[in-house]
């Protein structure tokens, strides 16, 4: 019954010493039900268990503010966002927050734009494009304290996708599995060209037992103006140190 949506959630949550306001509870609520509308034209997500959905998408997204401490008002991008994830539940619960969500997917980005307006978010934009793009444009280029990215590419692709978009000061946080290891090994190297330093790697269970980590860079230098190269390389031929 829908009504169990908003209660299920705040328990769920609470599991892992979250605390979701009754209120939030229904704009998860109200996303929920715009995603599962438009999942039968647009491919927006593959979990279709309403716990599934909670716990994956929602409470997954939600463990970054646990998990970090996000200073008031800040600017975020979330590269390769799809449905939304992790940046909206972030806005929902944190609306002091300045939200871009940037996707090459254009029918994803429609989806956006709409679900934005019907869950009434401000200060919640949508840039479609391609990061290797956005990054080189100087009204986005080293303008947001944190860039954020979840299920995009491997750890040495997004840091090339990512970091241009950071502050000196600010910080990219990959959201990754239980293993990242391998992908920071590989990636070795690549957190200096890029003006990145690996500040901290961060592991938590959702609640059902799923394991997950956080890899947090710090930008400490300038990104040298020929990165990101151009669309499509840095997945194809991605930065790598012997
Ligand atoms: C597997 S989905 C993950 C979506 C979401 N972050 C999540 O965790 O559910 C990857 C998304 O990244 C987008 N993407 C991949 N490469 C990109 C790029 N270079 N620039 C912008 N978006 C990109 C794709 O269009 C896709 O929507």
């Amino acid at each position: 019954m829908k009504n169990n949506f908003k209660k299920k959630l705040i328990e769920i949550a609470r599991w892992v010493n979250i605390e979701i306001e009754e209120n939030n509870a229904a704009k998860y609520e109200q996303y929920r039900n715009e995603i599962e509308i438009w999942n039968k034209k647009v491919n927006l997500t593959s979990v279709k268990d309403e716990e599934e959905f909670m716990v994956k998408h929602i409470i997954d997204s939600l463990m970054v503010l646990k998990m970090i401490e996000i200073p008031f008002g800040v600017k975020i991008i979330d590269i390769g966002t799809g449905a939304g994830f992790p940046g909206i539940p972030i806005k929902i619960s944190r609306r002091d927050l300045e939200i871009y969500l940037l996707d090459s997917n254009k029918k994803k980005t429609i989806f956006l734009e709409n679900t934005i307006k019907n869950l009434g978010l401000k200060e919640t934009y949508v840039l479609c494009g391609r990061a290797e793009n956005y990054g080189k444009n100087m009204q986005f280029r080293e303008k947001y304290d944190y860039a954020f990215a979840r299920a995009v590419s491997a750890l040495n692709v997004l840091l090339e996708l990512c970091l241009p978009f950071v502050k000196l000061g600010g910080f990219f946080v990959a959201l990754k599995g239980k293993e990242p290891e391998e992908e920071i090994v590989q990636s070795r190297g690549v957190f200096e060209i890029l003006g990145g330093r690996l500040e901290d790697v961060i592991y938590y269970e959702l609640p059902i037992g799923i394991k997950r980590s956080l890899v947090v860079v710090e930008k400490v230098g300038k990104t040298p103006i020929e990165y990101p190269r151009r669309e499509g390389i840095p997945e194809k031929k991605p930065l790598f140190m012997k």
